[in-house]
C-alpha cells in the first residue's frame, strides 16, 4: 500500500469521527447547555436549525400557521431553533419593533433574498438609514402627494383594462398586481412595462414572481442552491426554470437601465419624470461620502422595491375586494360613501386628500391590511449585546427573535372574531390603529407606506365607484395562502364580473 493510501485510510475515518463528535457535542450543548435551554419548544428544534428547514422546505408547511399549533402546545414563547425564539403575545411585538430599538436584521433570512446591499436587505439600522435618507425624497408624504397624477393614471389604466376585458371575469389576483407592478416600474424607475395590457392580466413577470415564492424560501437553508438558481447565466436559468423566465427578463431590463444610466447619467433627463429612485441614487451629492453605490447594489435596491411594493399592495386590494363582494351591506356602505364623494363620473374625480377623509374607505383598507397582514413571516431580529426583556422574559444577547404580524392581527382579545371582515371595528375603536402592524413598526418599518396608502385609496375608490362587481364561478369560500415571507396564494383565484356603472348617480342609489 502506498504512503498516500495509508494516510487516507487513517485520516478519513478520523475526519468522519471528528465531524460526528462535533455534531453530537453541538446537539448536547444546544439542548442542555445553551443560554436558551430553559425555553420550551419541540425537542428537535432545540437541537438543530435543520428542523425548521425540514418543516418549511420538505414538509412544505406554512410556518406562521404551524406556529399557532406550537404556541398552543408550548405557550407564549417557543424555541423554534437552537438560537431562535418566537413570541405569540402582541405585547412582544411592541417590545421588539419600536422606535427605540436599533436591532440588526437576521442574516440567514435577509440574505436569502439576494438583496443584501439594498435598504431592505442591509442588516444594520445604520447602513440601511444611509440608503433610505438618500431615497427619502422619492417616498416622503410630500413626494407621494406630488406623484398623485401618476397614481391616478394607474388607477384609470386598471379601470380601462377592466372595461376592455369586461366580456369575461377578471382575475383579481393578477389584475391588481399588474397595476401595482406598473406603478412601481413607472414611479421608481421611470420604466413602464404596461403589465395591465397583458391578455387576461397574466403578465409574465407576475406569473414568474408568483412561481418564485416557494423557491425563495429554500434559499435560506442553502447558499449553494441559491447561487445555482440566481447566479447562473440568464439563458440557462430560463431553461432550468421556465416558470421564472419572466423574472429573468425583468432583471435584464433593470440591469440594462442601470448600465445605461451609470455609463451616461445625462440619460436621467430622458426618463418620464424626475422623481425616480435613480434621480436620488445616482446623485453623488446626496451621499455623505459622495460615493455612488455599485451597479450591483443599485440592482439589488431595484429588485427589493419591486418585490416589496407589488405583491403587498396587490394582496391587500384583492383581499378587500373578496370580503366586500361576500358582504353586500359593507359593499353598499362603501359605494354610498364613494357616490357622495364622487357623485358624477363625468365630473371631477376626487383628490387623494378627499379620499383620506372618507372614514369607511379608510376602515375598509385597514381591515384589508389586517387580514392580509403584509409580511406573514416573523421579521427576524437579533437581540443586541445588552440583552433584552421581551414580554416580561429576559432574553440573552445574540438571540434571534420575532413576533409575526398574524399573531397581532388575529388576536381575538384585540380584534374579536378576528377571521371576520369588519371595517366597522376601526370606526368604533380608533385606538385599534396601535395594533395595525402590517407595515411593521420602528426604524425598519415599511419605507413605501405613503405610496402604498395612496395606491390603496385610489384604486379601491376608482374600482368600486366605476364598476358593479360580482364574484364569478368558481366562487372561492376563502383565499388560502402559505407563508413564504409574503403570503403565497395557492388556491382558487378570485374571478369577478366587472360591469361599468352608468355615469348617473340615480342608477346606483336604486341598486
Ligand atoms: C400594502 C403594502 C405594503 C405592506 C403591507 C408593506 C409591508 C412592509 C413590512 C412589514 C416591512 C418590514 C420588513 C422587514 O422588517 O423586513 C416593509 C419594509 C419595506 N417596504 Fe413595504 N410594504 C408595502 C408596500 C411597499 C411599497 C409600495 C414599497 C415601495 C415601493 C415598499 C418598500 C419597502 C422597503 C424599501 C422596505 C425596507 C425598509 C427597511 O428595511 O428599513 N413597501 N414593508
Amino acid at each position: 500500500m502506498g504512503l498516500e493510501n495509508e494516510a487516507t485510510v487513517i485520516l478519513l475515518p478520523a475526519a468522519i469521527a471528528s465531524v460526528v463528535a462535533y455534531a453530537i457535542y453541538t446537539v448536547i450543548y444546544n439542548v442542555y447547555f445553551h443560554p436558551l435551554a430553559n425555553f420550551p419548544g419541540p425537542p428537535i428544534a432545540r437541537a438543530t436549525t435543520y428542523w425548521k428547514a425540514y418543516i418549511e422546505c420538505i414538509a412544505q408547511r406554512s410556518f406562521c400557521h404551524y406556529l399557532v399549533h406550537l404556541h398552543a402546545q408550548y405557550g407564549d414563547v417557543v424555541r423554534i431553533g437552537p438560537n431562535e425564539l418566537h413570541f405569540a403575545n402582541p405585547k412582544a411585538y411592541t417590545d421588539i419593533y419600536n422606535n427605540k430599538n436599533r436591532w440588526d436584521k437576521e442574516a440567514r433570512l435577509y440574505k436569502s433574498f439576494n438583496e443584501d446591499r439594498s435598504s431592505f436587505g442591509l442588516l444594520t439600522y445604520a447602513e440601511s438609514k444611509i440608503r433610505k435618507d438618500v431615497m427619502n425624497r422619492s417616498f416622503s408624504v410630500a413626494a407621494i402627494e406630488s406623484a398623485e397624477g401618476l397614481c391616478v393614471d394607474k388607477a384609470r389604466a386598471l379601470c380601462a383594462a377592466f372595461e376592455r376585458n369586461k366580456t369575461k371575469p377578471a382575475d383579481m389576483f393578477f389584475a391588481y398586481r399588474c397595476m401595482s407592478m406598473d406603478m412601481i416600474m413607472t414611479f421608481c424607475f421611470g420604466k413602464p412595462i404596461n403589465a395591465l395590457d397583458a391578455p387576461d392580466f397574466k403578465a409574465p413577470i407576475l406569473e414568474a414572481m408568483d412561481a418564485s415564492m416557494p423557491i425563495f424560501i429554500r434559499f435560506k437553508y442553502s447558499d449553494l442552491y441559491k447561487n445555482m438558481i440566481l447566479k447562473c447565466p440568464p439563458g440557462l436559468s430560463k431553461i432550468l426554470s421556465p416558470s421564472t423566465a419572466g423574472l429573468v427578463d425583468l432583471q435584464q431590463l433593470l440591469w440594462r437601465q442601470i448600465n445605461d444610466l451609470t455609463d451616461d447619467p445625462e440619460k436621467l433627463k430622458s426618463l418620464p419624470h424626475n422623481m425616480t429612485v435613480w434621480h436620488r441614487l445616482l446623485d453623488a451629492e446626496a451621499y455623505r461620502d459622495k460615493i455612488l453605490p455599485s451597479p450591483g447594489s443599485l440592482y439589488e435596491e431595484a429588485q427589493a422595491l419591486m418585490f416589496a411594493g407589488a405583491d403587498t399592495v396587490g394582496n391587500t386590494l384583492m383581499l378587500g375586494t373578496f370580503h366586500l363582494l361576500q358582504q353586500s351591506d359593507k359593499l353598499q356602505r362603501l359605494r354610498e360613501e364613494l357616490l357622495e364623494a364622487w357623485p358624477d363620473l363625468n365630473g371631477p374625480e376626487p383628490k387623494l386628500r378627499a379620499l383620506e377623509n372618507l372614514p369607511y374607505l379608510n376602515a375598509v383598507i385597514k381591515e384589508s391590511l389586517r387580514l392580509s397582514s403584509g409580511v406573514t413571516s416573523g421579521l427576524l431580529r437579533v437581540v443586541p449585546p445588552a440583552g433584552a426583556t421581551i414580554d416580561g422574559r429576559t432574553v440573552p444577547p445574540g438571540t434571534i427573535v420575532a413576533c409575526g404580524s398574524t399573531f397581532v392581527h388575529y388576536n381575538a382579545d384585540i380584534f374579536p372574531q378576528p377571521d371576520q371582515f369588519t371595517p366597522e371595528r376601526w370606526l368604533k375603536s380608533p385606538e385599534l390603529d396601535n395594533w395595525l402592524v402590517s407595515f411593521s413598526r420602528g426604524p425598519r418599518m415599511c419605507f413605501g407606506i405613503n405610496l402604498a396608502w395612496a395606491e390603496l385609496r385610489l384604486n379601491l375608490a376608482y374600482v368600486f365607484r366605476k364598476f358593479e362587481m360580482e364574484m364569478a364561478d368558481p366562487k372561492p369560500n376563502n383565499l388560502p395562502w402559505r407563508d413564504t415571507f409574503l403570503p403565497w396564494y395557492n388556491g382558487t383565484h378570485l374571478l369577478v364580473n366587472m360591469t361599468p356603472v352608468s355615469a348617473c348617480k340615480k342608477h346606483i342609489v336604486q341598486l
